[in-house]
């Protein structure tokens, strides 16, 4: 299908074009205009199927926006960006119709989770159908040894119908490998369709999965077709599958094996064909150790295993990326001509990138928006490299304990406690405590891992 369309207004240029290319690298086809006026000249223009923007603008704000918005397009959900969150500000601002309120300086887990779910809500948005990717659309990308051994595996499974799990750290490109193995495979002009598994609650995420009958539930008022139905004649890749629960590994279970399902409040199995793909950075065989993953669901998923390599084990990868990421985000980002100098390059192999190509991509993009000259240097590098190190609490390069008395020792802190308080009383339930956290699934496993909780 063509690309969900999100439009982002924000009067701060470097805030705008980040998050729009967040998006982008998300897969939606994403603007991004400086004005509440231009906004409407582009919903005008254009068809827009989610809106995102700032409150405080100077002309016309984000809350008149959000009332033009309704106005004239009843049907895009608009989303809030403001660093200055208030809870009056924000009551006000769902009172008058916005979909969330999104607090700056804002998490890129939480902004896919919350724009997602507003697409949701788009009736329009609904009923298309489902992604059919350009054959090698997000390619994998890479030189290295650990590279080619991993690029020969999917090549060997692509023409294949044989379930593929990909395994690796966070960031180390599964997705985009998954894609790549559907674009390689002769199902690739049918459709590439991702589940997140750990961004929805088990009963929205079954729901996605296998679809509702009319009447399923309240507010099921016509029939759904899930995900897995979405995927047929293609590729279905569930992302983060060792975090689903028990109830959901059974149902996942039985389509794996008898390829059929049952829709929410359906009586009857529905054959798929759909070749699987499964992507997870935990430890299955411990979590099939200490029965919280089924055993039989392992094999059926194991298949074929292939292994994402950290970035830190890519050697000249870093370089290849790195340059590949500048030239087009400098092209998007009209810099075009912007590269990185020889010592630009040796300070970015001199990082061990614990985000992996997701790090490294955010940093160029970083560096390609604060840029001043016509080449990136090793200090322009080692700026950015500190001054986020010193955001996430973890110093650059070497792995130095936090000091008790920084500001983020005590962010950390505050942290844990506020996920142990919450975990505590949601009595371990996960998805309850993101909720009462206001921070999505994903995030807050994200989180656990940073923080060392889990
Ligand atoms: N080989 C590659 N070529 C181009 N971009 C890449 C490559 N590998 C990863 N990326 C980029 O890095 C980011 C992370 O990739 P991806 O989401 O596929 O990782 P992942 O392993 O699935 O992460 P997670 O486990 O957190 O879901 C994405 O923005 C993706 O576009």
């Amino acid at each position: 299908m063509s690309k969900a369309r999100v439009l982002v207004v924000d009067d701060d240029r470097a805030v705008g074009l980040v998050l729009a290319s967040l998006l982008k690298q998300a897969g939606y086809e994403s603007h991004h205009v400086a004005s509440g006026e231009d906004a409407l000249a582009a919903l005008a223009s254009r068809a827009i199927d989610v809106v995102i923007s700032d409150v405080r603008m100077p002309g016309m704000d984000g809350m008149e926006l959000l009332g033009e918005v309704k106005q004239r397009t009843p049907d895009v959900p608009v989303l809030l960006l403001t660093a200055h969150g208030s809870v009056p500000l924000a009551v006000e601002a769902m009172k008058a119709g916005a979909a969330e309120f999104l607090l700056k300086p804002f998490d890129r887990d939480e902004v896919l989770f919350t724009v997602e779910k507003a697409l949701a809500t788009n009736a329009r948005v609904a009923a298309r159908p489902p992604d059919a990717p350009v054959r090698g659309e997000g390619q994998v990308l890479g030189d290295s040894d650990a590279m080619r051994e991993t690029i020969a595996r999917l090549k060997k499974a692509a023409p294949t119908v044989a379930t593929v799990l990909l395994r690796g750290e966070s960031g180390t490109g599964k997705e985009v490998a998954a894609r790549t193995l559907h674009g390689w495979s002769p199902r690739h002009a049918g459709p590439f369709v991702a589940v997140h598994c750990a961004a929805l609650p088990d009963n929205l995420l079954e729901s996605e999965l296998f679809g509702y009958e009319k009447g399923a539930f309240t507010g099921a008022t016509q029939r759904k077709p899930g995900r897995v139905e979405l995927a047929q004649g293609g590729t279905l890749f569930l992302d983060e599958i060792g975090d689903i629960s028990p109830a959901v590994q059974v149902k996942l279970l039985r389509l794996l094996q008898e390829k059929e399902f049952q829709r929410l409040g359906g009586t009857s199995a529905e054959k798929v064909d759909v070749r699987f793909v499964a992507a997870t950075h935990r430890d299955l065989e411990a979590m099939v150790e200490d029965g919280t993953f089924r055993e039989d669901l392992f094999y059926r998923l194991n298949v074929v295993p292939v292994w994402m390599p950290p970035l830190r084990e890519r050697g000249d990868d870093v370089a290849l990326l790195a340059n590949r990421f500048c030239a087009e985000l400098a092209d998007q980002n009209g810099r075009a001509g912007l590269r990185f100098a020889a010592d630009g390059i040796a300070a970015l192999r001199a990082h061990d990138w614990p985000g992996n190509v997701r790090e490294l991509q955010n940093l160029v993009e970083r560096l390609v928006v604060f840029a001043e000259g016509d080449a990136i240097r090793a200090s322009d590098v080692e700026r950015e490299l500190g001054a986020r190190s010193a955001r996430n609490g973890r110093p650059s390069g070497s792995p130095a304990p936090i000091d008790a008395g920084t500001l983020d020792a005590h962010r950390v802190e505050a942290e844990k406690g506020a996920i142990r308080d919450a975990l505590a009383r949601a009595q371990g339930n996960r998805t309850q405590a993101a909720r009462l956290l206001g921070i999505s699934r994903r995030t807050l496993y994200n989180k656990l891992a940073e923080l060392g909780l889990e």
